[in-house]
């Protein structure tokens, strides 16, 4: 018997209650008992997982003006990554954009979006001004609410903020189990308020733009089922980082109902999007962090799972079909598995180690007769009874795997209820579960499956990524396609090289138009110089004269007349608009042209034209074949194409590292594969990275930026936006700095590119040209060798360009260190040298392997000193 307390003392009397032990006769009635409240078991609802990607919790404005009309308020569509960043900025005080702006006037903006397609939608800037934006942070907090233009109903009442407070009453997905007090809360997925926003929205409208009838194809938002149509989808959901979510659903939860739609493409999508696109959206959608179950919303047996307990759990060999989150119970000594108060659903693998200790009343059974301590349901006893399990006296059973069973405290097996040959019969009959198979691993067996599902798991999320980033021009295309020709067995799918080919065809128009204006230049030149007089090389004699005297640089009117339009069509920058799709039309011509001896002796001076790049030469000289339609671009082609395919600016390569394939063994077996650390090169274009690089924090979970600069910027200028000429050297320190700032956390490598051309012009176009440069001077060398490249390191003997390297990185190293305080990797590379950029990832790889033992050491050490009482004693 408990000790019991009396509350009848003397010191009540006295104004205060204090119980003192009661040493009484015993009592023949039972105590009624105040259960002390669990905490952990309260319901909570689940708190929003932390994304960096959302914006501040929104701002509950004090006096909405009542009846206010529902206004979608627009920004730029080029912004939409970048409003949701800095909410702050696209709003007004208010919370709001000036409702007077016009979508014209601010739809023209100059940054650029990931994904092109026709945005001509208006586009909303942020969570708060997407009308159906579903605020995870207003459900989770009740009082908390985001006001939002049109989220006030007719009655200038907050709909969101009413749902909210519905919404933060927590519920349970799973039918009824809210009643059902045996487990914690499971966190939930956010509720989709789409019919609430229907009544608002005309039927079947676009909730960006409000138009559109049902009938029109919609893409819809995986976490707040919002529905977009194809002008706003992608201002909506802009780059798609975790596939298919409004942009302010990033970083939440997708809802349960949406899981089976994960990594399906979708016709609009295919319709938007290029083929490398969409492959790129689905993956992110499959694998990203936040669209996969959580383990702590699956509870077994009262417990929420931990991580690996639900890798075990989904990996096993018989494992719960269709896991979605809810409170379940689980005897790991026969495999019953079923939702907490239901009778048994399925039989899955036993002794597994996941969940709390079964109770008795894990599936409300009210028949006083245990299976392994679980009292059963009716409809189990009857299918006992009907096999003719003697169930007199209420007994308790052990019921093991293989469906031999036993009564509690006796050692004699009574039966083998799966092998009567009625139970599979019985079973369907009666809704219960008969195993598929009948299994037992051993412990051990268990043991094996738990340590391979985990690493394989682990290994999935080890997945190291490597940014790729820097100017145009400085080489990371060339880079990032020579991985894949080092690293895929298949580096360039059939559609890639079709868009390599368009790509390749069009620069070709580019590089005659460069030619043309240089004949022109040549002609008017030698024209002046027949004359005897300079002065008429901008006279309107001279014009007049051209067409009368030819020179060597003359072409007949038929190739004027084409010359005069393609200059005129790239000087209006329309001709992506016209090529590579007119390329069968204007072959002929192009042959007819490149034939020309006006053009080959324009050709021979090419050196002379400034913007034509020098692997030009590659494609020029064999410009008759490439302008033919039938043309197929070689490997070497797609490598020395300028830049690569990519509509959004965004590539990536998966690889395994570090063996490159030999003869005999391909780098995609699978076996090997198993061994090998998983890497991801991502290679972001400037358009990318937009304006100021305010997309950068989307790349936070690289391990390794890899930021590339051309060895020959230092003598190169461009002309930015305003005219004014800038040095590229210059340019690439100022993104350098940026980014450098943004990624303080991250390791940084420097590849220092086309370290090959800055050999053959050091000579005569001194480093000191660039200001930043400007004290170089370098020791001169008696002995210059011919495999420098292999000796940069060494700086005894060494030439003028590896001096020029030297002096290059150290630059950087103390512009890196000035910025984040850390140690600046360098390394050079050729880009049309496999080796070199074989050698420049690999290095990229070792400093991440290096990362991750200083911190694990990092961690054992830290062990050692935070714990020094455990080791005192
Ligand atoms: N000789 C030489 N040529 C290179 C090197 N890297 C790239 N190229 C070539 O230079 C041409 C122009 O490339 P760039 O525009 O400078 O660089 P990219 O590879 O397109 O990379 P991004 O412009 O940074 O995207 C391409 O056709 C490449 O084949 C290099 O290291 N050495
Ligand atoms: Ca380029």
């Amino acid at each position: 018997m408990g000790r019991l307390l009396e509350a009848d003392t003397p010191a009540e009397a006295d104004g205060y209650s204090f119980a003192t032990e009661y040493d009484g006769p015993p009592l023949a009635y039972d105590i009624p008992r105040a259960c002390p409240i669990d905490v952990d078991r309260i319901p909570l609802a689940a708190l929003a997982p932390p994304s960096a990607s959302r914006p501040d919790p929104p701002l509950v404005l004090p006096f909405p003006s009542p009846k206010r009309p529902p206004q979608v308020p627009v920004a730029s569509p080029t912004s939409v990554i970048g409003n949701h960043v800095d909410v702050s900025g696209a709003l007004g005080s208010s919370g709001f954009l000036d409702p007077s702006t016009e979508a014209s006037e601010v739809a023209d903006g100059s940054g650029a979006l990931w994904f092109s397609g026709d945005l001509k939608g208006v586009a909303a800037s942020s969570s708060e001004i997407i009308p159906n934006r579903p605020s995870l942070e207003s459900a989770l907090s009740s009082g908390f609410s985001c006001r939002s233009p049109a989220s006030w109903n007719e009655d200038g009442e907050d709909a969101i903020a009413m749902q909210a407070e519905e919404e933060s009453l927590g519920t349970f997905q799973e039918s009824g189990l809210s009643s059902y007090s045996m487990s914690p809360a499971i966190g939930v997925t956010p509720r989709t308020r789409s019919e609430e926003l229907e009544t608002k929205i005309k039927k079947g409208a676009c909730y960006m733009c409000l138009k559109g009838s049902r009938f029109a194809v919609k893409e819809t938002c995986l976490v707040c089922d919002a529905r977009y149509c194809s002008s706003c989808v992608l201002t909506a959901m802009g780059s798609m980082p975790e596939g298919r979510k409004c942009v302010s659903c990033i970083g939440s939860p997708i809802l349960e109902s949406n899981r089976k739609r994960l990594g399906k493409s979708s016709w609009m999508l295919k319709r938007l999007l290029s083929s490398l696109e969409v492959e790129q959206v689905v993956k992110a959608e499959k694998n990203s962090e936040a669209n996969q179950l959580r383990p702590e919303h699956i509870c077994v047996n009262g417990k929420k799972l931990s991580l690996e307990e639900m890798v075990l759990l989904q990996s096993c060999p018989c494992p719960p079909p269709a896991l979605k989150p809810g409170l379940y119970w689980y005897d790991k000594v026969s495999g019953y598995w079923g939702k907490e108060g239901h009778r048994p659903d399925r039989i899955i693998t036993p002794n597994l180690n996941i969940g709390g200790t079964l109770m008795q009343n894990a599936s409300n059974g009210n028949t006083g007769i245990l299976i392994n301590g679980r009292e059963i349901t009716k409809v189990e006893l009857q299918m006992l009874k009907w096999v003719g399990v003697n169930c007199a006296g209420n007994p308790h059973f052990w019921l093991n795997a293989d469906g031999t069973y036993l009564e509690e405290g006796q050692k004699n097996i009574k039966g083998k209820i799966w092998g009567k040959p009625i139970m599979k019969l019985l079973c369907p009959v009666l809704s219960l579960p008969f195993p598929d198979k009948v299994a037992n691993p051993s412990g051990e067996e268990v043991n094996d499956l738990v340590r391979r599902a985990v690493s394989e798991y682990l290994d999935k999320k080890t997945l190291r990524k490597l940014l790729l980033v820097g100017n145009h021009g400085s080489g990371t295309s060339t880079i990032f396609k020579q991985a894949k020709f080092l690293y895929r067995s298949v580096p360039f799918p059939e559609d890639e090289r079709q868009d390599t080919k368009l790509m390749i065809q069009t620069s070709i128009y580019n590089y005659i138009g460069i030619l043309l204006e240089g004949r022109e230049l040549f002609e008017e030149e030698s024209l002046a110089e027949r004359k005897g007089n300079q002065q008429l090389r901008f006279s309107g004699d001279a014009e007049l004269d051209k067409g009368k005297i030819v020179t060597e640089y003359s072409i007949g009117p038929r190739l004027k007349a084409f010359s005069d339009w393609l200059l005129k069509l790239m000087a209006s920058g329309k001709l992506e608009d016209i090529f590579p799709a007119a390329t069968r039309e204007y072959a002929p011509l192009v042959e007819e042209l490149w034939n020309d001896s006006a053009i080959q002796a324009t050709y021979k001076r090419r050196s002379e034209l400034q913007p034509i790049p020098s692997i030009a030469s590659y494609f020029l000289e064999r410009v008759v074949d490439i302008s033919r339609v039938e043309y197929e671009p070689s490997d070497m082609d797609i490598l020395y194409a300028d830049g690569i395919t990519s509509s959004n600016g965004l590539a990536c390569v998966d690889f395994h590292f570090p063996e490159l394939p030999c003869a005999g063994m391909s780098i995609n077996d699978h076996d090997h594969q198993e061994t090998l650390s998983r890497y991801q090169l991502i290679r972001v274009d400037n358009k990318g990275l937009g304006e100021n690089c305010k997309w950068l924090h989307l790349f936070e979970d690289v391990r390794i930026v890899i930021f590339c600069v051309s060895l020959t910027d230092y003598d190169e200028c461009y002309e930015d936006l305003n005219g004014v000429v800038m040095n590229k050297m210059m340019e690439n320190k100022r993104l350098f700095e940026i980014i450098a700032r943004a990624f303080e956390q991250i390791n940084f490598l420097l590849i220092l590119s086309k370290f090959d051309l800055l050999e053959q012009k050091i000579d005569t176009a001194p480093l000191t040209l660039c200001k930043w440069f400007d004290d170089f001077d370098p020791v001169a060398s008696h002995h210059p060798r011919n495999n420098s490249r292999n000796n940069r390191g060494t700086n005894i003997e060494s030439t003028k360009a590896e001096q020029a390297f030297q002096y290059v990185a150290v630059k950087f190293k103390r512009l890196f260190l000035s910025i984040t305080g850390r140690k600046l990797f360098v390394t050079w590379a050729n880009g049309l040298d496999s080796d070199s950029v074989h050698t420049a990832i690999l290095y990229a790889s070792e400093i991440i392997k290096w990362d991750e033992e200083w911190s694990m050491c990092d961690s054992i050490e830290s062990m050692y000193n935070t714990e020094p009482s455990f080791f005192s004693h």
